[in-house]
């Protein structure tokens, strides 16, 4: 990791080649180690294959432009701070890219200064995330529930875990999917977790699905969420890693097993089956888990959650799940007053 001593990892993508060299130029003699590519494809591949700390991003540019790269790059485990440049002096795209998690904008034209000093800034951001991620390593992901149906799925779970091979994953939104494919990988013990959505690939280009297998090789778990919206190619090169490297797969639908249509080589592989229960089929859950999150977000004296405020929630339908119930109850800790948590707290249609 680079610090203020040594200077920063810097990917400038610019398209304007004169523009680039100067900034390259510029940021190396400011101590920085410089790449430079000069569209949006070869942005997010960089971004892929090198940690870097920072990302220059041209908002127009050949292929993908610098949201699609900023979409792609937060999707990786420890993207870059990316600071977006606006060439035409719209605000509209520079709020836009930061509304996507971009650290900071720039518009053309810019002093060098004002970039020097972004660079440092978001190098230190980068620094303290890393700082913060390690720690918050730390916690196992938990499923926390009284459904017997969702106690057995994590039964299973942590049972083929250790196992190399196929996990796949069928719930609504919400449901905890992500966190039993985190369960099954802590389980497993070691090897990167690597994410790969299904639903993406169009953005990200084929050749993503290839790099993010690559990744998960030597025991880790390759997570394959929405793995539906895959192409039946990509699913057969899912299938074919599954066969030829050693990791897990963890694949994930919304849909249900038996009207889930994948390609036959990759569904073959996925030999073990796991359904979760929707929250509203969960008796005690809602109220259990209404509990559990007003106690994680209330702080240090955390409010109490009134018999009237769980009985809203018990009537509610959570098509969102827990992940739902989850926001649902982070606002109402902090519209709460007198130490309850009553129904006029609870943002529900
Ligand atoms: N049974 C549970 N106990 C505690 N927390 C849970 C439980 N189920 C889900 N959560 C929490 O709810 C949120 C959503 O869960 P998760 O992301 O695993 O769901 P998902 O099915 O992968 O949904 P999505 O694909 O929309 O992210 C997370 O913050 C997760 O920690």
């Amino acid at each position: 990791m680079s610090d203020e001593s040594t200077g920063a990892r810097v990917l400038i993508a610019e398209d304007e080649r004169q523009l680039a060299l100067l900034l390259e130029h510029f940021l190396a003699g400011r101590g920085h180690t410089v790449s430079v590519v000069h569209d949006g494809r070869a942005a997010l591949d960089a971004i892929e294959r090198e940690p870097f700390d920072v990302a220059l991003l041209d908002v127009q540019m050949p292929g993908l432009d610098g949201i699609a790269v900023l979409r792609g790059a937060r999707e990786l485990p420890m993207p870059p701070q990316v600071v977006v440049m606006t060439g035409n002096g719209t605000i509209d795209t520079a709020l836009a890219a930061m509304q996507e998690g971009a650290y900071d904008y720039v518009a053309k034209p810019y002093r060098m200064a004002e970039v020097d000093l972004l660079v440092r800034r978001a190098t230190e951001r980068r620094r303290l995330e890393r700082e913060c991620a390690a720690v918050a390593a730390a916690p196992e992901p938990t499923i926390e529930t009284r459904s017997p149906a969702l106690q057995d799925a994590v039964a299973t779970v942590l049972r083929v875990a250790r196992s190399l091979g196929g996990l796949l994953l069928s719930g609504e939104p919400g449901t905890g999917r992500t966190t039993l494919a985190r369960l099954a990988h802590g389980a497993a013990g070691g090897g990167p977790f690597v994410d790969l959505d299904g639903a993406a690939v169009a953005t990200l280009g084929a050749a993503v699905v290839d790099r993010r297998v690559g990744a998960a090789r030597g025991g880790g778990t390759l997570y394959a969420r929405t793995v539906d919206a895959l192409r039946a190619d990509d699913q057969r090169r899912v299938a074919a890693a599954l066969d030829t490297q050693a990791l897990r797969v963890v694949a994930s639908t919304a849909r249900a097993p038996r009207s889930l249509a994948l390609d036959p080589a990759l569904r073959e592989r996925l030999t073990t089956v796991v359904e979760l229960p929707p929250l509203r089929e969960r008796a005690g859950d809602v109220r259990a888990l209404a509990e559990s999150f007003v106690r994680r977000y209330g702080g240090a004296s955390p409010p109490a959650l009134s018999d009237a405020a769980a009985q809203r929630l018990e009537r509610h339908a959570w098509p969102g799940n827990v992940a739902e119930l989850r926001l649902v109850i982070e606002g109402a800790v902090a519209r709460a007053t007198a130490g309850v948590v009553d129904p006029s707290h609870l943002a529900l249609p």
